[in-house]
C-alpha cells in the first residue's frame, strides 16, 4: 500500500512575539497562511519494524532527525504499532528557509500515517501530537489561514486572504530559528497589528492587507543577514506591492495583486537570488483534504 500526501509551506502574514516564557519559548501572536509550494510525501509500507526516511536531498537528515521520522516515531509509539515504513520525500521547499518545509513533510506523515494505520484520528487530535514535534507543525496539519498563539500550536482558523500571486527569494544565507528567538530584543520592536490583519483578511482588503504586514524577527535576521534587506529592497524596486521577511527568514516574500507585474518581480528577482519562486497563496481550509 502507498499513500501520497502533499506538504506545502507557509508564510507569516503577521508575528509578533509577546513576551518570552518560563519554559523558554515565546508566546507568539501571528497569521499564518499555506502557499502552493510543496514537498511531495509518499509512505509506504515496509515488512520490517523500522522507519526509513529517503529524500535524496543533501541538507535533509535521513534519520531521526528528519521530523516525518519523528511524526511515525510517535504515532508508532502512542499506538503501539509494530509495522515498518518508508517514508520518500521529494523536497520543492527550501530547506531552513523560514517556510516551515520539516513542519509541514511532519504533518503530511501525521496524516498520511493516519490514513495507512486506520487509525482514525481527528485533524485536531493530529494537531496536538505535531505540537510535540515543533512548533509549526500544527498549523501545517490542518492548512489554510490562521491566527497562531501560544507558541504556535494554539490554531484558530480564518477566512482565506483574497487572492494574489507571492514570490519568494531564498538568499543563500543559513539563519537557525532558535538564534534568532535568543537574539530578540523585544524593547526595540514596532509590534505589527495583527488584530487589524485579522479585520482585513475578513473584509478582503488587499491593500490594507499589504499595509499591515509585519513580523517582529527581522529585527533580528536584518541585521545579522544584511542581504535579506537587500533583496527586501529590490522586491520593492522591481514593484512587489508589499514585502516582508517570513517567519526567522531568511526567505523574503513579495505580494503582488496582478500578473503583468509578477513577471518584473520574478525575473528581476532571479539576477539576484538562486532561489526564487512565483506561486499563489492556498488560504482555503480544506486544501489538504
Ligand atoms: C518562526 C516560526 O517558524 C514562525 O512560524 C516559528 O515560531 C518557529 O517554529 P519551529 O521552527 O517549528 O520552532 P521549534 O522547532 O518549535 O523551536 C525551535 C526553537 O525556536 C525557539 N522558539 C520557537 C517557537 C517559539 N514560539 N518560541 C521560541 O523561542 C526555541 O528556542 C526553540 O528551541
Ligand atoms: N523533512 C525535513 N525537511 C527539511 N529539513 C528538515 C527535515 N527534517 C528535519 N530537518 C532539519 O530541520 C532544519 C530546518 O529545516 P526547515 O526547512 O524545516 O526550516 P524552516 O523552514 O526554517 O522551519 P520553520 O519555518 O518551521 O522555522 C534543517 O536544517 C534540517 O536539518
Amino acid at each position: 500500500m502507498r499513500i501520497l500526501e502533499k506538504a506545502p509551506a507557509k508564510i507569516n502574514l503577521s508575528l509578533d512575539v509577546l513576551h518570552k516564557r518560563d519554559d523558554g519559548f515565546h508566546e507568539v501572536k501571528m497569521i499564518m497562511t499555506t502557499i502552493d509550494l510543496a514537498d511531495r510525501v509518499e509512505i509506504r509500507e515496509l515488512s520490517i519494524d523500522r522507519i526509513e526516511i529517503i529524500s535524496h536531498n543533501r541538507f535533509v537528515p535521513d534519520d531521526q532527525r528528519n521530523l516525518a521520522y519523528q511524526a511515525a516515531k510517535i504515532l508508532k509509539e502512542r499506538y503501539n504499532i509494530k509495522k515498518g515504513v518508508a517514508i520518500y520525500i521529494t523536497k520543492s521547499i527550501p530547506v531552513a528557509a523560514g517556510l516551515a518545509g520539516g513542519s509541514s513533510d511532519a504533518a503530511a506523515t501525521l496524516r498520511g500515517l493516519n490514513r495507512l494505520w486506520k487509525l482514525g484520528l481527528s485533524l485536531d487530535e493530529l494537531a496536538e501530537l505535531g505540537s510535540e514535534i515543533g512548533s509549526d507543525v500544527s498549523f501545517c496539519v490542518y492548512g489554510g489561514t490562521a491566527l497562531a498563539t501560544g507558541r504556535g500550536e494554539i490554531i484558530q482558523h480564518i477566512s482565506p486572504p483574497p487572492h494574489c500571486w507571492v514570490v519568494l527569494a531564498k538568499p543563500t544565507v543559513g539563519v537557525s530559528t532558535a538564534d534568532v528567538y535568543k537574539n530578540l530584543n523585544l524593547n526595540a520592536v514596532d509590534h505589527p497589528d495583527v488584530g487589524g490583519m485579522i479585520d482585513a483578511i475578513n473584509k478582503g482588503q488587499y491593500e490594507k492587507i499589504c499595509g499591515l504586514l509585519g513580523n517582529v524577527l527581522e529585527s533580528v535576521t536584518l541585521k545579522m543577514h544584511p542581504e535579506v534587506a537587500n533583496i527586501k529592497d529590490q522586491m520593492k524596486r522591481f514593484g512587489a506591492d508589499a514585502v516582508l521577511m517570513s517567519g526567522s527568514g531568511p526567505t523574503v516574500f513579495g505580494l503582488v495583486q496582478y500578473e503583468s507585474r509578477l513577471h518584473r518581480v520574478y525575473n528581476g528577482l532571479r539576477g539576484f537570488c538562486d532561489q526564487v519562486f512565483a506561486v499563489r497563496m492556498l488560504g482555503e481550509r480544506n486544501i489538504l483534504d
